[in-house]
């Protein structure tokens, strides 16, 4: 059984609390600007940071960290999306944390799970998120299809994410616009940039937003991805265990005017 089969099996025992309680959360109601625009009118790399304790493949890396300070660093530094772990069995994240930064910020939030089921978009949308990610290795063809229209119904943009080309093949027949590559693989830990060249190439060309996920550890990383063909990256550990949060994220907004142009 890998990891990923284990977060599963654990979601579907949460589902039935889920569903029989509604979302009750203080959200305050704001227009976010769209991910998607962002990402695609950049000049620099754009920054989805993310808000993480601890993950099964690290263990615990900032448990006690204040998410709503961790959030205002991120915005003032200029940070695309802040994206926020409400997995709690393996990610010690919740709605309560994903729900207090939705309310603190202005940017897009990301809600950072692993959906299997609509419940858990309505309590992403209740608790303030403005996208939800979908894991294409997570879910049939069927699950993804009837997920992502889902949540598009409810105004949330979709990052989809995918690991390898047949992946890539199934979030494309569904009309994915916002593409994240994980370069960690969910079911061996291993991780390798060289995933995100490996998708890059394999991309149409359509006005798809590519991002890079994972294991983005500096500059040299972000520089990278970038001359992938990135038009942002999604970095968790290297910015909450940083001492200075702002000036390392800073360090990660490449320019890419280079690249702009190219359409990926
Ligand atoms: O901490 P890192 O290596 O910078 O990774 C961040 C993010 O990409 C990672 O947390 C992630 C990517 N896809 C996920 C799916 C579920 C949970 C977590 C993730």
């Amino acid at each position: 059984m890998t990891i990923l089969d284990r977060i599963i099996d654990q979601k579907k025992t949460e589902l039935p609390q889920l569903l029989s309680t509604k979302p009750v959360f203080l959200s305050i109601d704001k227009a976010r600007p769209s991910l998607y625009e962002t990402l695609m009118s950049a000049n620099s790399l754009q920054v989805i940071s993310e808000m993480k304790r601890a993950s099964p493949s690290k263990g615990d890396i900032a448990t006690e960290v204040d998410p709503v300070e961790q959030a205002l660093q991120y915005e003032e530094a200029g940070a695309a999306c802040i994206s926020v772990l409400t997995e709690r069995a393996f990610f010690k994240g919740s709605y309560g944390d994903l729900n207090a930064v939705a309310n603190a910020v202005n940017i897009p939030v990301l809600c950072k799970d692993f959906i299997i089921h609509e419940v858990q978009i309505d309590y992403a949308k209740a608790a303030g998120a403005s996208v939800v990610l979908l894991i294409v290795a997570a879910l049939t063809d069927v699950q993804l299809k009837s997920l992502h229209a889902y949540a598009t119904e409810k105004q949330l943009e979709v990052l989809v994410e995918v690991h390898d080309a047949e992946e890539l093949k199934r979030a494309l027949a569904i009309g994915a616009n916002i593409i994240g590559v994980n370069n960690r693989n969910l079911k061996t830990f291993d991780v390798s940039l060289s995933a995100t060249l490996e998708i890059a190439q394999l991309l149409p060309p359509s006005p798809i937003a590519f991002i890079s996920e994972s294991g983005i550890s500096g500059p040299e990383d972000a520089q990278f991805v970038a001359n992938a063909g990135a038009k942002g990256i999604l970095v968790g550990e290297a910015l909450m265990r940083s001492g200075n949060v702002k000036k390392s994220l800073k360090a990660l907004q490449i320019d890419i005017t280079a690249k702009v142009g190219e359409n990926r």
